[in-house]
């Protein structure tokens, strides 16, 4: 690959800030946003879709090697989540990912991305994932808004943690700082109010709004917390139209000097009091007049026009604040409702903080702002430069220093005061009543000594602040009363009786020391009884960075430094001066120096022998060093080392898995051939007993054999002069088993000449005799084995006699039979309750088959077999025994049945 395509910067073979920009130039103009410096991801905005996101992408970049595919954001989350899961050489250990940049850099929608992603990689209870994804938009709609920086600027920070058990997500946690509330009230030119404030008025009449009687509108946008009531809803838009009224109150000096509402503006006075759901008077006295007490006395304080303007502004950004706040804990309550406090759970959080603001004029909240981002700038650099060295300091790794621009003294201050406590300062001078003035004169004496800190000299109270990012100067005008968000005790009375339910949970809540609001049911009290409430956390902007930074240096940092490639919020265009500044703030060029010279995985001997001990000699990692406590790795180690345990794990499911498979075979053929020698015995138990039934039936044959001979031996000597031989049918010439018909035919020629119908009954004769001369010319060779029939050959016998013969015979117990009339035979058989007869014909090929059977069989007694084992059509009953010729014919045509069977023999 080209060096200027180079996918890590660590790797760059020359090492300056020209390289760098040429590097990343390069990259973004082929589109390649994405670029490493070691496990650390730089982010170029494109301002315009790239086909980066889509399915298939994220399916390329879950479990795979960091070096196996392009730099990625996806990239990122995998690493957060495998890290999270202990998958990537170290242990199981809460993760945090910190996105960086100023303005629209790219942070948000990287925050988007790692959260789509990191849902993706831990499918397991989707309503929760989607949840989590879907929240945004409402973030978005009441914390986002049109700046001159970017069009959909977050005007808060956030950090969300998502909490894991094993594998997947059980729930999430939103932490909210600093919303910027002044925005309710002002907007610099070219800015805009929060979007909800449009998305309200979007599509409502002009009369509508004129009134600004959109509620029942506005309950359409996108809000659809499953725990937020329909009432609720309904209150918050109504919350929302009388932050909207009250903006539209303008006051007025009376000739007495007092103030009061203009003339104009009373209409805006009595819609905002019906939409706060207070009495009009009430919200007067709170707007043009202050009450305090002293001594337990309660003194009034009339506001003059400035001060009442404050106070309209002060309530609408408090209401503003608290609505916000509420969402945030509706939507904390929507996300951890599947939380089990007893069940130990995995963390990667998502700090997307709102990036460094430098505008012409900049007040409390860039500030703020600011000062935060000097704690990330401190927390980055703790970990990149200031921890590492000095961990290879303490464990004896020969290191030459590499230098960075550290901002601990802004944060901490050495021999000085640190900055941060500026904001602690001006918490005291608001309580004081101070003036902005005095403000910057304690603020001038007290860090005059800092060297980031400058005095300026001017009538307007400005001081300057050098931050990582540069020079910022801050305007303090108003800076005192336009920052009055901790609203007198009057006014707070006055919500907490308002009959809109929710404003007065609102103002009951209470604040936490991190800002958060602690909604809690409201107890009516009584306007006119002056209150005291001690606000806990007046400026707890201080508080909740600590904790922050707390949670964040209790996890395993991934850094995302996002950087803006122009101000005009174009696509593929990069102003070289722009990106150079942000990559010397961000300290860019010194983290490549110490990504490529550096030790970025620094495991303990315990951590590391746990895991990868057993694959260290198996690898040829060079370049790794040993301290007294730790082992230090670079960056492509750690990977290296987890593809060789990936590699182990997979190994190692294999062999169990051929264990398992072998056990189980083993266990399946003893099992096996106990079923086998089960069937067998049953088998021969089987046989034995059909074995018993032959021999049964055997000694019966003979039995009845045996009287038959004795019946034919007295008959003989009855009759000693008639001596029929079976030879008596030879000379008949038609000594078949036909004959068992002749004395049924004798009597059908009776019937048939008493009927008189001689011409039928010389027809039949014609087709029986027909029917014989077939079966003695064809079928004798093919029907009789060894010169014997079966025994369940009946030779032509009548359906009634067949019908006769099986009346109590077993059920498939059958015979079969040649057709009187025409040319084929008949199966006859005892079935479920009848007996049943089905035509078999012969085919030209001179196989059989039953009529309506698609099998045909070459003999009859192939054809039995084949039905004792398949059933026959429609019914599929099976044939079972034969039934034997002498059944239950007369013991005449029995005997004479023998003998045609014995005269077959002689004559076939
Ligand atoms: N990866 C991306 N692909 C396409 N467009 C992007 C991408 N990242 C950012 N953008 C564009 O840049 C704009 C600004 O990005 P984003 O809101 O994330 O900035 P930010 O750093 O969060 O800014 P702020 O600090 O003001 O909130 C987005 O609205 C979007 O249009």
């Amino acid at each position: 690959m080209e060096e200027h395509l180079q996918e890590d910067l660590a790797s760059l073979s020359d090492l300056d800030e020209k390289s760098l920009l040429e590097s990343l130039t390069g990259r973004f103009s082929h589109n390649h946003i994405y670029t490493y410096i070691g496990d650390i991801l730089v982010a170029v905005n494109p301002f315009k879709q790239l086909p980066l996101y889509e399915k298939e992408v994220s399916e390329r970049y879950k479990c795979r090697e960091k070096s196996s595919l392009p730099p990625h954001i996806f990239a990122v989350a995998d690493r957060a989540y495998q890290s999270m899961l202990g998958r990537l050489g170290t242990g199981p250990k809460n993760q945090c990912i910190v996105i960086s940049g100023e303005s629209g850099a790219g942070k948000t929608e990287s925050t988007k991305l790692l959260l789509r992603q990191l849902m993706e990689l831990c499918r397991a209870n989707s309503q929760l994932e989607q949840q989590i994804l879907q929240v945004n938009p409402l973030l978005e709609a009441f914390g986002n808004a049109q700046t001159v920086m970017n069009d959909n600027s977050s005007r808060f920070g956030k950090y969300i943690q998502l909490r894991f058990q094993n594998s997947s997500v059980k729930g999430a946690k939103i932490n909210e700082y600093l919303l910027e509330k002044s925005r309710v009230v002002h907007q610099d030119e070219g800015e805009r109010n929060f979007h909800i404030f449009y998305c309200m008025l979007a599509g409502i009449s002009p009369q509508d709004k004129e009134m600004y009687v959109f509620v029942v509108h506005c309950v359409k946008i996108c809000i659809d917390l499953n725990s937020v009531m329909t009432q609720e809803k309904v209150d918050m838009m109504t919350i929302l139209a009388g932050i909207l009224s009250l903006g539209n109150i303008t006051f007025e000096t009376t000739d007495s000097d007092a103030v009061k509402v203009s003339e104009k503006s009373q209409g805006w006075l009595k819609a905002t009091a019906g939409q706060f759901g207070v009495q009009e008077e009430e919200l007067l006295r709170c707007l043009t007049c202050t009450m305090s007490v002293t001594r337990g006395e309660s003194i009034h304080r009339l506001h003059n026009q400035q001060q009442a303007e404050d106070a309209r502004d002060s309530i609408a950004k408090v209401v503003y604040g608290r609505v916000f706040g509420w969402i945030v804990s509706k939507i904390n309550e929507l996300l951890s409702h599947k939380l089990d406090s007893d069940v130990a759970l995995s963390e990667i959080g998502i700090l997307d903080i709102f990036g460094f603001e430098n505008f012409a004029v900049n007040r409390f909240e860039q500030l703020c702002i600011n000062l935060a981002n000097e704690q990330l700038q401190f927390f980055f650099n703790h970990h990149i430069f200031l921890m590492e060295q000095n961990e290879y300091k303490e464990e004896g790794i020969q290191w030459e220093t590499i230098t960075f621009k550290d901002n601990k003294p802004i944060l901490v201050g050495y021999r000085s005061v640190p900055l941060t406590r500026c904001l602690a300062l001006f918490e005291l001078f608001f309580n004081l009543q101070a003036t902005d003035g005095n403000f910057v004169d304690k603020l001038n004496s007290k860090f005059k000594a800092n060297p980031h800190f400058e005095v300026v000299k001017s009538h307007s109270p400005l001081f300057t602040i050098v931050h990582y990012a540069g020079k910022v100067q801050y305007n303090a005008s108003g800076f005192l009363e336009k920052n009055r968000d901790n609203i007198p005790a009057n006014i707070r009375a006055l919500f907490i009786n308002s009959v809109t339910p929710l404003l007065s949970v609102l103002f009951a809540a209470t604040i936490s020391r991190t800002g958060t609001l602690m909604p809690r049911k409201a107890k009516v009290c009584s306007t006119m009884k002056p209150l005291v409430y001690h606000c806990h956390a007046k400026c707890p902007m201080q508080h909740s960075l600590a904790v922050l930074m707390e949670k964040m240096f209790a996890a395993s940092p991934h850094f995302v430094r996002c950087i803006k490639p122009n101000s005009s919020k174009l696509p593929d265009q990069l102003d070289s001066k722009l990106v150079m500044d942000q990559l010397r703030y961000n300290g860019l060029l010194e983290t490549i120096r110490i990504r490529r010279e550096g030790f970025s995985w620094r495991p303990f001997f315990k951590e590391f022998v746990q895991r990868c001990i057993s694959i260290l000699n198996t690898t040829e990692l060079r370049g790794w060093k040993c301290g007294s406590s730790r082992l230090f790795f670079k960056y492509w180690h750690q990977e290296e080392l987890a593809r060789l345990l990936e590699r182990l794990g997979k190994a190692a499911v294999v062999i169990q898995k051929n264990y398992h498979a072998m056990s189980c075979r083993r266990k399946y053929l003893v099992l096996l051939a106990e079923v086998r020698r089960q069937q067998q015995a049953q088998r021969e138990r089987e046989m034995e007993e059909e074995m018993r039934m032959r021999r049964q039936l055997l000694e019966e044959e003979e039995r009845k054999r045996q009287l038959f001979m004795e019946q034919e031996n007295k008959s003989k000597r009855e009759h000693s002069f008639v001596t029929r031989k079976p030879w008596a049918f030879l000379n008949l010439g038609q000594a078949t088993p036909f004959d068992n018909d002749l004395q049924v035919n004798t009597d059908l020629m009776k019937l048939l000449g008493q009927s008189g119908d001689e011409e039928r009954a010389k027809e039949k004769r014609k087709k029986r005799n027909n029917t014989i001369r077939w079966f003695k010319e064809t079928q004798v060779r093919k029907v009789a084995r060894n010169g014997t029939f079966p025994c369940w050959f009946h030779g032509m016998i009548t359906r009634r006699q067949a019908e006769d013969l099986l009346i109590d015979k077993p059920l498939g117990c059958f015979l079969i039979r040649v057709g009187q009339s025409r040319e084929g035979y008949t199966l006859t058989y005892r079935g479920a309750d009848r007996c049943r007869h089905y035509m078999i014909e012969m085919q030209s090929n001179g196989k059989y088959v039953i009529l309506g059977e698609d099998r045909a069989h070459s003999s009859l007694p192939d054809l039995v077999q084949y039905h004792t084992q398949v059933g026959i059509e429609p019914l599929m009953e099976l044939l079972t025994i034969p039934c034997g010729q002498v059944s239950s014919a007369s013991a005449v045509s029995k005997a004479s049945f023998l003998h045609k069977k014995f005269y077959i023999i002689t004559f076939s």
